[in-house]
């Protein structure tokens, strides 16, 4: 069963493509490795999934409403001096809303995913005073709490530890066994060998979808670095009437 579906998937950013008339379907459950090189459009394609970016043309449809969604550290401003506890409780966001009040039980559930990724006790450290590791095991804890069908990471492993990145790689196992779907988006290919049984290979086209050994093929990495290179960085989205005039 599709959890999610791109038809003719066009996403970009001021009618420049980024991800150019994609065609794929992520199984609900599967756990699915995006690969690709640099500016290949893996983190516009998982924002494109979690709806904070519309398709410029064609189509994203779910099969389930709930999807959580772990942007890159890059992209999470730190500064602000928020605790650890309210940045996880945000996870019960979809149960309490915006101005519900966080009851015993919930402050019991924020506790426990909190010792899930092995922070028991960071309830009131800010978020500012945690290393880089630390956080990501915090943001790990959100996702625990919204119990999301589909979980969508961007680069989780980045720019962690190796133990870190073991005890993190355990909770997507996790959430496999339980028939979520996890779409992570990776640089490290030898941890998509390991751990994921699916991969889909981006440069802004679609390169390759399907079992991670006949995908993450040296020729297949070779031509993805050939076509990224090759992309016109100033291409305006087709138009339908000069689609295929070319
Ligand atoms: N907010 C934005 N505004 C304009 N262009 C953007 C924006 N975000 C990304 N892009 C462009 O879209 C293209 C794809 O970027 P994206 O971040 O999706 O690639 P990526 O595969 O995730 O790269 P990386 O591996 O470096 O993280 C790039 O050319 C990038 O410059």
């Amino acid at each position: 069963m599709p959890a999610i579906t791109f038809k003719d998937l066009t996403l970009g950013y001021d009618r420049h493509p980024a991800v150019h008339h994609l065609d794929a379907v992520i199984s609900s459950g599967s756990l699915t490795a995006v690969v690709g090189p640099n500016g290949a459009g893996k983190s516009t394609l998982l924002k494109g999934m979690v709806g904070a970016l519309a398709p410029l043309e064609g189509s994203i449809t779910h099969a389930r409403d709930r999807i959580a969604y772990l942007p890159q550290q890059a992209e999470i401003d730190r500064t602000f001096p928020l605790p650890v506890r309210d940045l996880v409780a945000m996870g019960l966001w979809a149960e309490i809303g915006a101005f519900g009040r966080l009851r015993p039980a919930h402050a019991d559930r924020i506790a426990a995913a909190l010792s899930a990724v092995g922070l028991t006790g960071f309830e009131r450290r800010s978020i500012a005073a945690l290393s880089g590791g630390q956080m990501q095991r915090v943001l790990f804890a959100r996702l625990l709490l919204q119990e999301a069908d589909v979980n969508l990471l961007d680069e989780p492993f980045t720019a962690i530890d190796a133990k870190t990145a073991a005890d993190l790689m355990q909770i997507v196992h996790r959430w496999h066994g339980d028939g979520r779907t996890v779409v992570a988006v990776l640089h490290d290919l030898d941890a998509v060998r390991a751990h994921f049984p699916e991969t889909l290979v981006i440069a802004r086209e679609l390169v390759a979808h399907g079992p991670t050994e006949q995908v993450l093929t040296a020729e297949n990495l070779f031509r993805a670095r050939q076509m990224c290179e090759a992309f016109d960085e100033n291409a305006a989205v087709c138009l339908p009437e000069t689609r295929g005039a070319a």
